[in-house]
């Protein structure tokens, strides 16, 4: 292990992500409702912009009237680059009474844009003698944000989750495709099993994520902030989704954000270390407690090696489970 430790990021659920429109009042009653862990009201792009300001009043009142329970709840900002975000932060700061956890910060293109809504809302919370200290996420959806990934993750101790954006990022990147998320038309490769090129050709499709998934990854863990996989357009398709969640899951993201109730369970379900996932990682981190005793450094769990890294990866997945299960 290098000197430099890895920190751990808050210990709060985040399997799912539910967005509205702060436009659309009608839906807060029902995200309240939900088996969402956090409630993102969103003043940016699903709200048009003549209907920015009633927005605002929309969230305040929500937030200030619905009963939230524990869920984490989220207000997602206009760009740093529109005449509208200052305001967002103004208002929604200081007209709330304590129940906002957090501002999320779109196409979040380098540290200083961390650092600019870091100080608005720090100028805000000393002007209000406030004693809550409000969070900060952000969304990595440009090729700004991606190259400066590692950056970004370190900008702000308020810091603490990070989402990728793929509708934005893929127009940002020049991608030639409409899909938010997911696999691409386009995007295969043909294998010949033969190997010899004259055998029959099958298609693949990889992940087109993969990339800027392993970078928000990496850079969230070294700085002890949750990764996260956003939006799947199509909420038509369950198993397109399932597919797309569990990818991310594999590489380390702990939730996903839903567009539509009917993509919150499938979140849940992916992001909930299953009772088997849990019960063998328990075996494993026995088996290495009844090694460690006898002195062995590794040992054999149903046919394969586990050692000192097969317990912090059963660590995870342990952890993970109880803090679902405090919830
Ligand atoms: C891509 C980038 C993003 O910014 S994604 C995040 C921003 N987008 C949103 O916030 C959109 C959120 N979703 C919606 O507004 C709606 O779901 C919809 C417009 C997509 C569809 O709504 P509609 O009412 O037509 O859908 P129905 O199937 O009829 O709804 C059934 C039922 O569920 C209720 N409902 C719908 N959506 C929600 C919701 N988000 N939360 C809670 N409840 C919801 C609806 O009212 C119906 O209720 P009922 O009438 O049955 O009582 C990203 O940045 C990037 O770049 O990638
Ligand atoms: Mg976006």
């Amino acid at each position: 292990m290098s000197f430099r430790v890895q920190p751990t990021p808050p210990a709060r659920p985040n399997r799912c992500q539910l967005f509205g429109p702060g436009s659309n009042t009608k839906l807060f009653p029902k995200m309240a409702a939900s088996a969402a862990d956090v409630i993102n009201l969103d003043l940016e792009d699903a709200v048009a912009p003549a209907d920015k300001p009633q927005a605002r009043r929309n969230i305040i009142e929500a937030i200030n009237t619905i009963d939230w329970g524990k869920k984490t709840v989220c207000v997602r900002i206009n760009g740093l680059d529109t005449p509208f975000w200052y305001r967002d932060v103004v208002e929604v700061l200081e007209e709330t009474q304590g129940r906002l956890d957090m501002f999320m910060i779109p196409k979040v293109g380098c540290a200083a844009d961390v650092y600019a809504v870091d100080a608005l809302v720090s100028a805000i919370e000393a002007a209000k003698g406030a004693t809550k200290r409000i969070a900060l996420e952000v969304i990595i959806e440009t090729a700004a944000g991606l190259a400066h990934v590692e950056e970004i993750a370190a900008a702000s101790p308020r810091l603490q989750a990070m989402s990728l954006g793929a509708a934005d990022f893929a127009a940002s990147m020049g991608m030639s495709t409409t899909g938010i998320g997911g696999t691409q038309k386009n995007y295969y490769m043909l294998a010949d099993a033969s190997g010899n090129g004259e055998g029959e050709r099958t298609v693949s499709y990889p992940d087109p994520w993969h990339h800027v998934t392993s970078a928000i990854v990496s850079a969230c863990r070294t700085h002890g902030i949750l990764p996260v996989d956003g939006p799947f357009g199509d909420f038509s398709d369950p198993e397109g989704y399932r597919a797309q969640a569990r990818r991310s899951a594999t590489m380390g993201m702990v939730g996903k954000w839903a567009i539509h109730p009917n993509q919150i369970a499938l979140a849940n379900e992916v992001f909930t270390p299953s009772d088997e996932a849990v019960a063998e990682a328990r075996e494993i981190l026995a088996a290495m407690e009844e090694a460690t005793r006898s002195g062995a450094g590794a040992v054999t769990y149903k046919g394969r090696l586990v050692d000192l890294a097969s317990v912090r990866q059963a660590q995870v997945i342990v952890k993970q489970a109880d803090m679902i299960a405090a919830g």
